[in-house]
């Protein structure tokens, strides 16, 4: 959804308890499950990629396909709500942090591109409260995509498929590179929506000012 879509869609009065933000409940929920799984798969951290991987890979796919189905629903039966644009980013970033701090932890991906991802993802998280009182900044297609390249390097990386075809490593790698680059950017140009929303903010409170003296 684009921010001006969002917009209007934020003047939808549909209520918070509607299916898309229970799904959206149901995928916070389902982060400790996903991290206990990956915990019981590996003992002193050292992964065994037994079945408790494949419980954490399957508890993330499902966490995933509500992500998808939230969006499709809410758009689909106009149930997009203020509290649904704020809830649904802060769910991926819960799985998506989950994921990416156990994933280091367990040695797996190097705890640069953990870092930079978290900041990133946390830092617009704040931005988004901090210029709350202007208005809502709904994910944009930028941050759709970066979360869905977020998502299958994630994947990749879970997969416990090594054994067989050690080349998934160095996919797995390319398309986390590919998603550091594109969280970054959306990064960025969240920052400069954030700025013109301020902007227009500040410039509307002056002429309301202006028209009541
Ligand atoms: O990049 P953000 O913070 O807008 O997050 C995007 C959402 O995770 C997409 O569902």
């Amino acid at each position: 959804m684009t921010s001006t879509d969002a917009t209007a869609a934020g003047q939808g009065r549909a209520g918070v308890w509607n299916l898309p933000n229970v799904l959206t409940m149901i995928r916070i929920a389902l982060v400790p499950f996903f991290v206990w799984f990956l915990v019981a798969d590996a003992p002193g951290l050292h992964s065994t990629s037994g079945p408790w991987r494949w419980a954490a890979v399957a508890a993330f796919a499902v966490a995933i396909y509500t992500d998808k189905l939230d969006g499709d629903i809410a758009r689909s039966r106009n149930l997009v709500t203020d509290f649904g644009k704020i809830a649904d980013p802060i769910a991926d970033k819960l799985l998506i942090g989950s994921a990416l701090v156990m994933l280091s932890l367990l040695g797996e991906l190097p705890w640069w591109a953990t870092v930079v991802i978290l900041v990133r993802e946390w830092g617009i998280t704040a931005l988004r409260f901090f210029v709350i009182r202007y208005g809502v900044i709904p994910a944009s297609r930028g941050g759709k995509l970066k979360t869905v390249v977020q998502t299958a390097a994630i994947f990749l990386y879970l997969l416990p498929l090594g054994a067989f075809a050690p080349w998934m490593s160095l996919v797995a790698f390319a398309v986390m590179m590919a998603a550091v680059a594109i969280t970054l950017w959306t990064g960025v140009e969240y920052v400069v929506e954030a700025l013109r929303l301020r902007a227009r903010g500040k410039r509307q409170a002056g002429t309301e000012g202006r028209e009541q003296a």
